[in-house]
């Protein structure tokens, strides 16, 4: 069994009446890019501070590999972390700020650190006070990216940057999969968990509401199939996994299939099918399939 970056057991905090976090087992083995999804006030900062030890749970424990999570100084060896809400010295440079975390974290790859300040087009030799929100966070996941920690937790962490340093960001992530790390990344963007994460955990209102890899994930939903056919028309009403058939005009059905198609596909077999598309799911409609129309809490 491979070893688990990250493990949490029943992990659980409440604020006076309201649960944070309610109840989470969770296991992310070394190597993987981890997606932690949910809408705002879902409870993903909580986790993330308490598996990072920066906030005690109510109930349960975490490890980050094999040292308790509350051991903050042997476990932050570890890990490089980036906050949603990145701040910085205001009085120091860039530089000089990717220059201290490089010599209070776990070992820098210095020579990648100066790539990444080229990709991520970051002038480093501006005072962090001028800097925008979406700078303050490219300073943050340089220093990260740039360490060889083996894990690297970042939360939200593309939620200032503009399409193409997403671009970058999605590549960063690739790269850090590729030399063995674990990458746990809390998003509310759909399309960034889709293109980087092999795993996808869905969090509502506290509780893990799924866990799942995202082919898996749209496995489990619905597509949408349209065929035209001549001749006489398809039986599907009694095929498992097909429901709502509804003709669309002269020689055109609708359905959606949820699970394996090869039912569906025998039937079609048998009619003169001459045209046969299949729409998957976007993660966006699998979200909202999750979550509803109601708000997170
Ligand atoms: N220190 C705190 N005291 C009281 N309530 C808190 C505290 N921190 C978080 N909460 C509440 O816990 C719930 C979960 O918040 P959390 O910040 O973990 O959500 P989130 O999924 O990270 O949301 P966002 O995407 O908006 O950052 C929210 O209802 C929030 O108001």
């Amino acid at each position: 069994m491979s070893q688990s970056a990250l493990r949490a057991r029943n992990l659980t905090k409440r604020y006076g009446s309201l649960t944070a976090l309610d109840d989470l087992t969770l296991d992310v083995p070394a190597g993987e890019v981890f997606g932690f999804l949910g809408p705002n006030g879902a409870g993903k900062s909580t986790t993330i501070r308490l598996l990072l030890g920066l906030a005690r749970p109510t109930a349960g424990q975490a490890w980050i590999f094999d040292i308790e999570a509350a051991d903050v100084v042997r476990a932050h060896r570890l890990l490089a972390y980036v906050p949603a809400d990145v701040a910085l010295w205001p009085q120091l440079t860039g530089t000089e700020i990717l220059h201290l975390q490089a010599q209070t974290g776990p070992g820098t790859d210095l020579a990648y650190r100066a790539e990444l300040v080229e990709r991520f087009a970051l002038d480093p030799s501006k005072p962090a006070r001028t800097y925008s929100t979406g700078n303050r966070q490219k300073v943050a996941l340089i220093a990260a990216f740039a360490t060889r920690a083996p894990l690297l937790v970042l939360d939200e962490p593309t939620s200032g940057l503009d399409p193409l340093m997403e671009r970058e960001f999605r590549t960063a992530v690739g790269q850090a999969r590729d030399r063995g790390q674990t990458v746990f990344l809390s998003s509310h963007q759909l399309a960034e968990v889709d293109a980087v994460c092999d795993r996808v955990g869905i969090l509502r209102t506290g509780r893990l509401a799924e866990v799942a890899t995202i082919d898996r994930l749209r496995g489990l939903h619905r597509s949408e199939v349209t065929v035209t056919y001549t001749g006489a028309t398809p039986r599907l009403s009694a095929i498992p996994g097909v429901e709502t058939v509804e003709a669309t005009g002269d020689g055109r059905l609708r359905f959606t299939l949820t699970g394996a198609p090869t039912a569906a596909l025998q039937a079609l077999a048998a009619a003169d099918v001459t045209a046969l598309t299949v729409r998957e799911p976007s993660l966006e409609e699998i979200f909202l399939d999750f979550y509803g129309t109601e708000s997170a809490r």
